[in-house]
This record gives structure tokens, sequence and C-alpha cells, in this order.
């Protein structure tokens, strides 16, 4: 059976609805979205397996979303480091980065050197609205992604690839392949390319959201803030 998922279009006008006549705000969102992500990087990468985890963040929420499970990684016991090299001038992302610079949490300015001393990488640099070629500062971003033997947590997308149709053909991007993504609220239409462990996170949408933009909300159990469901081409 198809895999549900939502269009970039429909996502953005989602997060609105959710911030305009569902009355959350962006740091709740955000909040609940980064909790769902630390939560994957804690299973797929339990602590004994190293606790280095580099976090690369963009410039928008998916962002914002890597600055917030990078807080909640530190308090389980890891040690994070944040590459964030377009810092928002936003009041809601200075005080995400205030609360990592309180916890003594490092940001690294060269991604290439700092992968070489992590065990673990979260993306969170582009979520569902980029789009086009990838801009500088990020292409040795990606290609450094590309490049690693490490293991990579993708966040909502792997960064580079088209929401709708996945990975370029050529160039920046098209050999990026991350261990782990975790989509939040629903899969995008890129998942039928992605063939690894998959996870949904972003346990805040009502039943009647997620009916009128025709998706299932994820079968979430007990505490957990994610659902694991397998590979793009299984059914939710
Ligand atoms: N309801 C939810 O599911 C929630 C999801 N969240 C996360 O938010 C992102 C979407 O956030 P948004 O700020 O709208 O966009 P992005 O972070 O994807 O990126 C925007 C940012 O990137 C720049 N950009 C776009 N294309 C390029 C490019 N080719 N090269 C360089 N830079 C580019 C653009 O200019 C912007 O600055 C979603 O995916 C989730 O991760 C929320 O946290 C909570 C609700
Ligand atoms: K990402």
């Amino acid at each position: 059976m198809a895999f549900k998922t939502l269009s970039a279009k429909a996502a953005a006008a989602l997060d609105q609805e959710l911030m305009s006549t569902g009355a959350f705000s962006i740091d709740q969102l955000m909040e609940l979205a980064g909790l769902s992500v630390s939560q994957v990087v804690y299973r797929v990468h339990p602590l004994n397996k190293g606790k280095r985890i580099l976090v690369a963040c963009g410039p928008g929420n998916n962002g914002g979303d890597g600055l917030v499970a990078a807080r909640h990684l530190f308090h389980y016991g890891y040690q994070p480091s944040i590459y964030y090299p377009k810092r928002s001038k936003n009041d809601l992302y200075q005080r995400l980065a205030k609360q990592l610079e309180d916890l003594k949490v490092p940001f690294v300015d060269d991604f290439p050197s700092a992968v070489k001393s992590t065990d673990h990488i979260v993306d969170a640099v582009f979520g569902f609205r980029f789009s086009g070629e990838v801009r500088e500062p990020f292409p040795a971003v990606i290609k450094a992604l590309e490049e690693t033997k490490l293991p990579v947590t993708a966040v909502d997308a792997p960064s580079s690839w088209n929401i709708e149709d996945g990975p370029p053909v050529s160039g920046v991007g098209s050999k990026y392949n991350p261990d782990f993504l975790i989509s939040l609220t629903a899969p995008k239409p890129l998942v039928k390319h992605f063939k690894s462990r998959h996870f949904i996170g972003g346990r805040f949408v009502s039943p009647s959201i997620a009916e009128k933009y025709d998706f299932e909300v994820p079968d979430y159990q007990g505490l957990d803030q994610f659902v694991e469901v397998g590979n793009g081409t299984e059914k939710l």
C-alpha cells in the first residue's frame, strides 16, 4: 500500500494552520520536533556507541529543530557540538543558541574538520523549504555528509534532496544517503528514494488535522516521541 506523504506545499500549509487556527506557537512545535529528533538519536546511537554528536544547523526551522535536539542530547549525557554558520537574528533562534552556550556546547566553524572528531552527525541543514541548488556555505557541508563513513541522522529531509523528487541526479548531494531519517508530522514525497531506517516524529498532530491533510497519525507508543516505520516503501 502506498505511503501517505505530504508535499512541501502541504507541509508548509499544515505548519501555518497549526500556528494560526491550531493555536500552537512555533516554540512549542520546534521543541516537540527537536525532542523527537533527540529520541531517535538516542535509539539509533545509544551513549555506549560514542557520545560526540555533531549537529549541522541551517538557517531556518530545520536548523532550529537541530538546536533543540542538541540541548536534549546534552541532558541525556552526550557531548553535542554545533555547526551553525548562518545564524538568524530572530529571537527564537537567538534564545536556542544562548541556551546551548550556557551549557558550554561548542559552536564549530569548520564542518569538514569537525566531522573528523565526532561519533554521529545530525543533518538539520534544510527541511521542506529547501529548493534549487545548494548555496554557500553549505556545498562543503553536503559534500562532507556524502563522504563520511559515520552514521548520519537527517531531520525531515536529507539536505540537498528535492522534497518531491529526491536526490539530485548529479552534483552536490547526488551521493548523499543518510543512515537514518526522521520525518516530522508526515513523510515527504522524497521518502520513496530513501531505503534505510525511517522514523516519524512531531507528536502534536490532531486527528482532525491529519484527516484534513490526508495522512495517518502514526501509532506512537507510551512516552515515545517517534515511531519507526521501516523504509520508504512500507505502509505507515
Ligand atoms: N509542522 C512541522 O512539521 C514542523 C516542522 N518544523 C521544521 O521546520 C522545517 C521547515 O522550516 P522552514 O524554516 O520553513 O524551512 P527550512 O528549514 O527547510 O529552510 C529554510 C531556509 O533554508 C534556506 N534555503 C532554501 N533553499 C536553499 C538553498 N538551495 N541553498 C541555501 N539555502 C537555502 C532558505 O533561504 C531559508 O533560510 C521542517 O522541515 C521541519 O524540520 C518546525 O520546527 C516545527 C513544525
Ligand atoms: K535536514
